[in-house]
């Protein structure tokens, strides 16, 4: 083990611990600023900052102390690691830590799986027995799911392109146009700014065939963030048509249309900062909406464990509250008769169905169904979608 790469991954985990910073964007950071990291030693970092993150409270209890150093020291005995030396840390020496392995599996499961107690109450209240095994679920590791852009190849293609760098890549036999890379495998930045594949998980690519878009439709894609499911729609609609992305965050636009340049999408994807003016502009003109709604995130955790440390109950409530008025305000610029896919990257009911109901309650329109995504189920992240039909005007 190598003291500056111990060192820097100790380094990472605080910050995400003391100072909340996003893990992804530290770990970034950190690869940016050491460009002599081979890949080992990135892959020696990246494991032990999001192992540490996600089992923080079970490498807490096999190393009796909370401190970054001792649970990286917890960590890295599961690792297989001999513990250097020069590791200074409080808490339990290597062979107590194996000992208390076999005790972890008696703990309460907030202490096992690793969540603060608020959120394991949360779960279970809202989904009773089915959150053991989707909490289990969302502490898997999760594999790269790529999505090949039919712009511009087939999936076929895609492989051999992959394979041309060395990356063994396997089509999802559930999910047309998916491909999964190796565990522990990923894109290089060079190839994923090619346009060939976007990286997406395979939970999120089951979203925008909901809408069922046809060619030379108008799509508003009003929570359209940097475009992953506008790429996608722009895919189905084979290039024919329009795709209006909206967003209330004009740099996540700005990178939307950089992306839809490299994807040959730009001829069908246009983007709008959302306001009231850009919503009455498009009253009742589009065929199809969808509201991928701004969300607790907790379907993600198995690739952002950083999340439930920093989540807090009331963004949550404030996160439902926006999700209502999205629903109520954007379902607007649908034609009657027109389709409406609402889709959350969460798995609480409060976020998805209740939402639904709250806005059928009070707007003229039907469920037509549901796609809850199951990380337990799938092994994909977890998502919900609700598909709604605007009634027509009587
Ligand atoms: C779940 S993300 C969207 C992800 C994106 N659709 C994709 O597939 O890559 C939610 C997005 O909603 C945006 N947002 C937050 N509040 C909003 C609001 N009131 N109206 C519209 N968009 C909003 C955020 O900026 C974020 O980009």
């Amino acid at each position: 083990m190598h003291r500056l790469l111990a060192t820097s991954a100790a380094d990472i985990i605080h910050a995400v611990f003391e100072q909340r910073k996003v893990l992804d964007h530290s770990l970034a950071k950190a690869f940016q600023a050491n460009p002599k990291w081979g890949k080992r030693d990135r892959n020696f970092v990246a494991e032990t900052v999001f192992e540490v993150v996600r089992w923080r409270r079970a490498l807490a209890f096999l190393a009796q102390d909370e401190s970054t150093p001792a649970l990286c020291a917890a960590q890295w005995t599961r690792m297989g690691y001999d513990l250097p030396e020069w590791w200074q840390y409080d808490g339990s020496d290597a062979e107590t830590i194996k000992a208390r392995e076999a005790e972890l599996a008696e703990q309460p499961r907030a202490v096992r799986e690793s969540i603060p107690d608020w959120l394991d109450a949360l779960g279970s209240e809202e989904l009773g027995e089915s959150w053991d095994a989707e909490l289990a679920a969302l502490n898997q590791r999760a594999p790269v799911y790529l999505r090949v852009n039919t712009l511009k190849t087939s999936p076929a293609e895609a492989i051999d392109w992959l394979a041309s760098y060395h990356i063994p890549a396997h089509e999802v036999s559930e999910l047309p146009n998916t491909l999964v890379l190796n565990p522990g495998k990923t894109l290089p930045k060079s190839l994923r700014l090619d346009g060939r594949v976007e990286i997406q998980d395979a939970g999120s690519q089951m979203i925008a065939p909901l809408l069922e878009p046809q060619a030379n439709e108008c799509i508003i894609d009003t929570c359209a963030g940097a475009g992953g499911k506008s790429l996608h729609l722009a895919a189905l609609m084979r290039g024919k048509g329009k795709i209006v992305a909206m967003d209330i965050v004009p740099k996540k636009l700005q990178e939307l249309q950089r992306r839809a340049k490299r994807a040959r999408a730009t001829r069908t994807i246009e983007t709008q900062l959302i306001n009231p003016e850009a919503i009455a502009t498009y009253e009742s003109i589009a065929d199809r909406v969808l509201i991928d709604a701004p969300c607790s995130g907790l379907g993600t955790l198995k690739r952002q464990p950083d999340l439930k440390w920093r989540i807090k109950p009331a963004t949550i409530q404030r996160m439902r509250g926006i999700q209502q008025e999205c629903l109520q305000n954007y379902s607007t610029m649908l034609k009657p008769g027109g389709r409406l896919v609402y889709a959350t990257c969460s798995i609480l009911p409060s976020e998805n169905r209740q939402n639904v109901d709250h806005f059928l309650n009070n707007a003229p329109f039907k469920l037509i169904k549901e796609c809850p995504v199951s990380p337990a189920a799938t092994g994909y992240d977890g998502f919900y979608a609700a598909v709604l039909e605007k009634l027509p005007t009587s």
